[in-house]
This record gives C-alpha cells, structure tokens and sequence, in this order.
C-alpha cells in the first residue's frame, strides 16, 4: 500500500537550508520538496565570496549545486521569489510573486542581513553591506570607478573585505570601534600582531572611532567620527555584524527574540514548522558560521526522516581568517579569566602567538597567530574539551611529540556523526564511505566527491588524518601535479623558487610562493623542511614539527605505544663489550624483545616513552638512524679478512661507509650492502647502493629496492680504489639528495633520471662529481647525532620523554 509523500517547503536557498536537504536526500527521505529563495541564483557558498571579491575564484567556482541538482532530486525551485507571509493554520506560504504554497512541513532557513549602523546618510550612494554575490558585484565595480574606500568595522567580514578591496587597487581603511581587531575572537597579543601583519599587507586603520555621520550629496564623500575627525572616503562597505531574518517568522505569530526561537530538534513554537541556520536562536544564541548550522542541519535532517538522533545542544565556534599570509584561528573561550590555566608562547621574531586555554584540566579554548598548523587538532580538542596530556602539549607547544599519534587517536575516537568540514557539513561518516565504498585515496578525490576542504581548507589535516587513519601505508595524498594539494608546483619549481628568491623557512615558502592552506599539510610541510635543509645545510634551522613522530621522537613508536631503540653497529659488526651493554641496558629497561633485523644490527623493541633517553644514555652508543630518511644500514659480508673466496674487506669498507655518510638527510631511508666478491652473500642487489668486490677493485650499483615495489640495481661504473668508491658513492647520494623528490626512493629516482644521465653526471663529469663532493662534504660537517642532542637539551628531553611540568 503506498502512502502519499509528505510536501516539504524550504523558505531560502541559502547554505543551512540546502545543507539540510542534502542530508535529508542521503538518509533517503521521502518528500515533495519545494524550495523558495529570494536570490536569483543557485545555491553557492557564501563563504566563499570573499575569494571571488579577492580575485581568486569566480562566481562559477562557488555554486555548490547547480540547476540539474534540483532537477535530478525532483525538487522544485522559486528563485528571485521572496516569502512574505507564513499562514500557520492553512499551512500555507505566501510570495511577493503572488505564488502561494502548501505544505506539511516547513523549514525556515533565511539567514541573516548586514546590520547598517542607524546614523544620518547611510542609504547614500556608495554605501554598501557584504553579503551576496550582487553586493560582491556593487563592491567590484567600485574599486573600477573610485579610489578611497572605508570598511567599517574590524571584525572577520571587515577585514577580509578591506583585503579584497586592497587587491582590487583601492585605498583601504579600516574604522574599528575597538581598539583591539576581531575582538570577539582574539585577545589583545593576537589582535595587534593581526593589525601589524595587516598593515604591512597594505590595509589602513582608524581604531577606537565611532562613525555618527556619512557625509556627501547624493554620494558618501566621507565619515565624521565622534570625537570630531573625518576619513575622506568615496565608497563605504557596513561590517558591523549581522541581524537575522526573521520577519516573516514573526509576522506569522511564531516566538522570536533575536532570531527564531527553537528547541533541540529545530522546532519552533508552531506545528510542522522548524527552523535553521542563522535566521535561528537555539538556547538564547544566534550563530554567525557555517560550522554551527551543518550541525543543526544533521540533526533536523534525521529529526524529519525519522531516523534516530541526538539533539542538537548547542555548537563551540572556531574561526579563522580567510586572508592569504595572515594566519588566525581562534576557538572556544579566548580571554583567560581567574578560572583558567593558561598555556602561551609569544615569539616576536617568528611572529607567531599560541595560547590554549584550561578550565581545570579541560581545554577549552585557543588563539593561534602565524603558525595555525594546529588548528584543525586544536578545533576538535576544543569541541571535545579533552584533557591536556604530555603528548597534547607536545604536539600544540611546537616540540611535535606524538602530534601524529595524537591526531590518528583522535580521529579514531571521533563519532561517525561529527563534522569534519565545517563549511562543507561533512561528517567524518561520509569521508570514511567516500574511502572505503569508492575506493578514494587523495584529498582532491574527497574533495570531488563529498565537498570537504572545497572552501577555506582548514579541515584538510583531519581529511588527511581520516585517509591515512582507514587506509594506512595505502595514503597518498593525491595524483596531481604540484607536491600536495596546497600547490600547483612541483618539486624542481620549489626548489628553483627557494634559491631564486633565498627564500629561508617553510612558512616564507607557502606564503611568497602562494600556498592555498597557508599553514600547508602533512605532505609539504616534511618536503619543505628537506628540501631547506638540503640547500642551507648551514643556516636552515630544522623544524621538528614539520618531520614526522619516529623522526621528532628519534625512535620508532610501535602499536602498543612504546619505542624502539637500534644503535649504530658499523658494517653490522659488534663486539662482546657493547653485546654486555646491550644486554645490560635491555633488562634493567625491561626491553621485551631484542631482534636481529635485516640489516645486521640489534633491534631493542617495547622501550617506554620515558625510558628512551636513560636507554640511550647507557648504551652509550650513536642512534642507528632507524627511525629516519637517512642512512640506515651498512649490511656487508665477511669479505676477505675471514672468507676463503673475499677479494675485497667488505667489512671494513662498510664501516667505513657508515661512518663517513651517517645522519646526513636524505629524500628517503638508504640502505648500503657491501660484498668482498661476485658471490654477494649480503645481497647488493636490492640495495640502493650494492657494492660487489671482485679481483681488481670493486663495482657499484645504484637503484635496489626489497620492499613493496621490488627492483634490482643497475651497474653504474667499475673502480680500482677504495678511495674513488667513496668518492662516488659520496656523488651519487649528493645527487640523490638535490634532484630527487622528497620520500622518492633511489629505485624510483633511477628510473625517472636514467642510469645513463646519473653515470655521465657523476662517472663521466669529473668536474661535476667534485662539486658534488664539496657540497656532500660541507653538509657532513653539520651533522650531529639525535640522541646526544637531545640529551644536551634538558628542556627538550623533559617535554618529550619525561611528566614533567614543561618550562613555558
Ligand atoms: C563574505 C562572507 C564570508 C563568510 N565567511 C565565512 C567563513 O569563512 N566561515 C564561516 O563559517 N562562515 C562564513 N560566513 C558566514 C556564512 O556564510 C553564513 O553563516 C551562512 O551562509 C549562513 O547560512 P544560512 O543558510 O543560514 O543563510 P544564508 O546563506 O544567508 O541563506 C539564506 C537565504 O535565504 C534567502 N532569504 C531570506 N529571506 C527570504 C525570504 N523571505 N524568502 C525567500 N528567501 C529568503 C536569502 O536571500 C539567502 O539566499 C561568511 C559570510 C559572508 C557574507
Ligand atoms: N572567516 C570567517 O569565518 C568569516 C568571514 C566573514 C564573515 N564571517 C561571519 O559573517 C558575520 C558577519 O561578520 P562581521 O565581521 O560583520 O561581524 P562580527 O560581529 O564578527 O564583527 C563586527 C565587528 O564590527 C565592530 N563594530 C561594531 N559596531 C561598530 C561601529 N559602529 N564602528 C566600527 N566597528 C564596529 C565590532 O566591534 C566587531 O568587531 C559574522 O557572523 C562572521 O562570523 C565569518
Ligand atoms: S660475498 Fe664472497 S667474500 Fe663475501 S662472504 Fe660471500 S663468498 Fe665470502
Ligand atoms: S572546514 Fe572549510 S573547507 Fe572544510
């Protein structure tokens, strides 16, 4: 027996309301629906006007849903038709077009308005708010015509419209009422480095003034201020903040203080009507974000498909600024009172500000300025008010212990309900379908297909945490042409770029080369650091937070969260004194497993976190490395010191290797096997560099790989003498390091570069091999090993290893 489908009619076309229909299509509802919008476009994302104002994306790069969308869900659409009364007892809506429409149930989603200040000249010519693609256009036209515009108002909308009109080639002030900019977000030491970075980017401002008058004829000319000054000014942008619409909810007698009054399930005080987004207020508060009104719209979503859910409770707000260079992030609570322990660290220098706040133990807020990368971990410990740990504190205060662990943990503890994408409403539910249902396996792909980090970009760490959480080693981030998804360029374009332009840390990277994520991501901030390193191996100041947690910890976290330790065994030799240490060290330590790995050396596996420095300190040895994209092992035969058929010392050349070329940086981990004849028992074949001694000096090979993807070495040359071997296996890693990209294996670099271009480079160029020798040996001699440093650093060895109080 069929039933007849319910009609459902949505009053704007807006992101909350549509957000809701598209969730309610997911879970498969079933109703007519009819959409009223008083806009003559589809539905787009608002948020992103300030890109389109800016320059960098078109009105066409911002519609979420297209014509066919409603056409293909058999939804029917009133655009540039405006409701203008609700007939509760008829159940029926009225337009200013003269439509009038039925329904069972209605949803009331018409946002907000600009609030314009109620002082004398403010509908003048030239006087505009910033809220749609029609005021979008009056600003652009402007800034063609005239060149003197004031935004009034220094809160988030203001300042990135002041940004826009910069780029537009206006001259931009900015007249806050405040002294401090986006003080509902920031605190004072956030908001002046804000005002600073602003005014180097060419905005002006007028802080702490109030503007009583817009002066002009037909056109605004200029403002009075309070305190009697003038700002000349031929075209003013009104950012004061926003009222919601809820006229025609009130003039149909429904309850509504500031906005329209709902319970937890978006429900307002008449039958079938319920209402969302900004036009609402739930719980006395009226939201001004996205983020807040995909969350009411989930749970209407389920509510009205009579799908089980909880109620909606209320949402903690994070913002962050959409300015490119400037990055901000606020969220939760931000001025510290009595009641808080405050976390801080202001760096002048750097030009970065962090400061988290705790109720108790409980986060629960954060300011960040410069360096948000963050903010999408602090985002979600602010929403879950978790308890601060050694490890949170880590990740958050830049020493980066355990950031990554941190961040999968949380990931995997997130219910499948959360929102991911805040400007997008992707839950984290849907990104794990987009994964394992349709085999995606890069952020763009996500992108495409659910939406998420389409618009700020600011979810695209946890996008990635969710990949590399459901696929694991399988993660890689996207087939595209620039390194990650925060750029279109290449390995060799940064590299150039970075010499051309003597550009010097990560952060003056992705801002003068024009990141779209402004604090980058999980897969060029680790390429950055290298590629730094490799051409300022004297200056570049390493960034621990930008390598990964084996190399932050310099050991390798295993699944039950402990450590493992393998100290450097030179040629995979050892002797009875350092066995006993060994020996020693692993049972006062409680060390559950001593194995012998591949490649000839001791691994001590199931160390605690905080053991690791006392471990290391003991054993009294250099750090193996094996936790590293460096040199790990040096596997050798016994060559000719001991074996009847050894033409060569393999072990002694081995040491020898390992020695010379340990703890340098590479794009990837490196392994050497070094044979004493032709019969190679220690297996040079798989090796990125395999070397095989015959009767008249030795023979290399460059290229082997014994992992996933398996590859024998090529032949590269022949040479007579110990010291011309070290001499090229000193070129090829030199070459290795400054042509190969970052986690790119030398199997994979053989092949892209050619064995031949390699042999000409480095066997038949003799000049050029010595250059590479030169630059080789100059970045040995600022090599130091990580154990010893770390345990030189009390401060460092106490906030990564020990439960200490950290110094602040
Ligand atoms: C320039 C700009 C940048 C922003 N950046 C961010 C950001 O970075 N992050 C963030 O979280 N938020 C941002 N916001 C805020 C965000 O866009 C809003 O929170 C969100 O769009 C609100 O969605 P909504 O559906 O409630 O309202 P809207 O998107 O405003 O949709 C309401 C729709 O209803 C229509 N309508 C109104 N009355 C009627 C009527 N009587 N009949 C028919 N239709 C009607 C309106 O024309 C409108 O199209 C930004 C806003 C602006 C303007
Ligand atoms: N990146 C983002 O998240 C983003 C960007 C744009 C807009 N938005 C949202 O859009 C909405 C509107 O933004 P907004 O910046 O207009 O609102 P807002 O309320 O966040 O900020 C308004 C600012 O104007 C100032 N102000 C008030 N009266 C003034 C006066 N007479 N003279 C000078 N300054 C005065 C206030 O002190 C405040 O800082 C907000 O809900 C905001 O969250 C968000
Ligand atoms: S490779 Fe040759 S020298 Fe080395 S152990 Fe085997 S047989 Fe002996
Ligand atoms: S949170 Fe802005 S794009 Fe996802």
């Amino acid at each position: 027996m069929s039933t007849a489908r319910e009609k459902l009619v949505v009053v704007g076309n807006g992101m909350a309301g549509i957000g809701t229909l598209e969730q309610m299509i997911k879970l498969g509802g079933h109703y007519d629906i009819e959409i009223i919008g008083s806009e003559p476009h589809p539905n787009y994302n608002r948020i992103m006007l300030s890109y389109v104002l800016e320059g960098t994306k078109t009105i066409d790069d911002i519609i979420l849903n297209d014509w066919s969308w409603y056409e293909q869900n058999g939804i029917q659409l009133h655009t540039g038709t405006a409701v203008t009364r609700i007939d509760a007892e008829d159940r029926k809506v009225h337009t200013d077009t003269g439509l009038v429409i039925s329904y069972d149930k209605l949803i009331i989603a018409t946002g907000s308005k600009p609030f314009m200040l109620p002082i004398p000249g403010i509908d003048k010519e030239g006087v505009v708010g910033f809220r749609d693609i029609a005021d979008c256009h009056r600003m652009m036209e402007a800034a063609a015509s005239y060149d003197k515009a004031a935004v009034i108002g220094g809160g988030l909308l203001g300042l990135e419209a002041a940004k826009g009109l910069v780029n537009l080639g206006m001259d931009v002030t900015v007249v806050h009422l405040m002294d401090d900019l986006m003080e509902r977000q920031l605190d004072h030491p956030a908001s002046a480095m804000l005002q600073a970075e602003l005014e180097r980017q060419g905005i002006k401002f007028a802080m702490g003034k109030q503007t009583v008058e817009l002066t002009g004829e037909q056109r605004v000319n200029g403002l009075l201020f309070k305190d009697g000054s003038r700002l000349d000014a031929d075209f003013v942008v009104m950012a004061v903040g926003i009222q919601p619409n809820t006229a025609v909810a009130a003039g149909s007698g429904m309850a509504v203080n500031r906005g329209i009054i709902v319970d937890d399930y978006m429900q307002t005080s008449l039958p079938g009507v319920y209402a969302v987004g900004e036009c609402v207020e739930h719980r006395g508060v009226c939201y001004g974000l996205v983020a807040p009104l995909f969350e009411q719209g989930l749970v209407l979503a389920k509510h009205l498909c009579s799908v089980d859910t909880k109620p909606y409770e209320g949402s903690v707000v994070s913002t962050k600024l959409k300015i490119s260079g400037v990055d901000v992030f606020s969220a939760g609570e931000f001025i510290e009172t009595g009641e808080h322990t405050v976390i801080s660290a202001k760096d002048d220098w750097k030009r970065t500000y962090k400061k988290v706040l705790l109720r108790g133990n409980q986060i629960v807020g954060a300011v960040l300025f410069g360096d948000v990368t963050e903010s999408a971990n602090l985002q979600k410990l602010v929403r879950q008010q978790a308890e601060m740990n050694d490890e949170i504190y880590a990740s958050i205060m830049g020493t980066g212990c355990c950031g990554g662990g941190a961040k999968a943990a949380s990931v995997e503890t997130m219910s499948d309900d959360e929102i991911v994408c805040g400007c997008n409403g992707v839950t984290k539910q849907a990104i794990v379908q987009a994964i394992t249902e349709q085999g995606l396996s890069s952020v763009e792909e996500i992108k495409a297909c659910t939406g998420a980090t389409r618009s700020c970009g600011g979810c695209k760490p946890v996008v990635e945490d969710i990949l590399k959480f459901v696929l694991g080693d399988g993660f890689a981030a996207g087939a595209q042409k620039g390194i990650c998804t925060c750029t279109t360029l290449n390995r060799d374009e940064i590299v150039a770029e970075i010499k051309a332009k003597g550009l010097q840390s990560i952060r003056e990277v992705m801002h003068v080369l024009g990141w779209s994520q402004p604090e980058g991501c999980s897969k060029c901030r680790p390429a950055l650091n290298y590629y730094l390193g490799m051409i300022y191996p004297e200056t570049y100041e390493d960034e621990a937070e930008s390598r990964f947690v084996n190399e932050r910890m310099s050991a390798n976290i295993q699944k039950d969260g402990t450590f493992t330790v393998v100290p450097r065994m030179y040629g995979g030799v050892t002797t009875p004194e350092d066995l006993k240490r060994i020996a020693d060290v692993s049972l006062k330590y409680d060390v559950k497993v001593v194995k012998v790995t591949g490649g000839q050396r001791l691994d001590l596996i199931g160390v605690k976190k905080e053991d690791l420095p006392k471990v290391w300190e003991e054993l009294d040895m250099p750090s193996g490395y094996a936790y590293a994209k460096s040199l790990r092992t040096v596997k050798t035969c016994v060559g000719s010191q001991f074996c009847r058929f050894g033409t060569q010392d393999s072990m002694g050349m081995g040491a020898r290797l390992e020695r010379k070329f340990e703890r340098l940086d590479l794009p990837a981990k490196f392994k050497f096997a070094v044979n004493g004849c032709p019969r190679n028992c220690a297996e040079s074949c798989t090796k990125d560099i395999g070397i095989v001694g015959n009767d008249g000096g030795w023979e290399i090979f460059i290229g082997g790989n014994g992992g996933i993807k398996a590859r024998l070495v090529d032949s590269l040359c022949k040479v007579k003498f110990d010291d011309e071997l070290v001499e090229i296996c000193g070129a090829v890693m030199q070459l290795y390091r400054e042509t190969a990209n970052y986690l790119e294996r030398t199997s994979e670099w053989v092949e892209r570069m050619g064995i031949d271009t390699i042999r000409a480079q480095i066997v038949e160029d003799t000049e050029n091999r010595k250059a590479l020798l030169e630059r080789i040996e100059f970045a040995l001699t600022q090599v130091e090993d990580p154990w010893k440093k770390l345990l030189r650093d009390p401060q460092k060895r106490g906030l990564l290893f020990e439960h200490k109080e950290p110094a602040i």
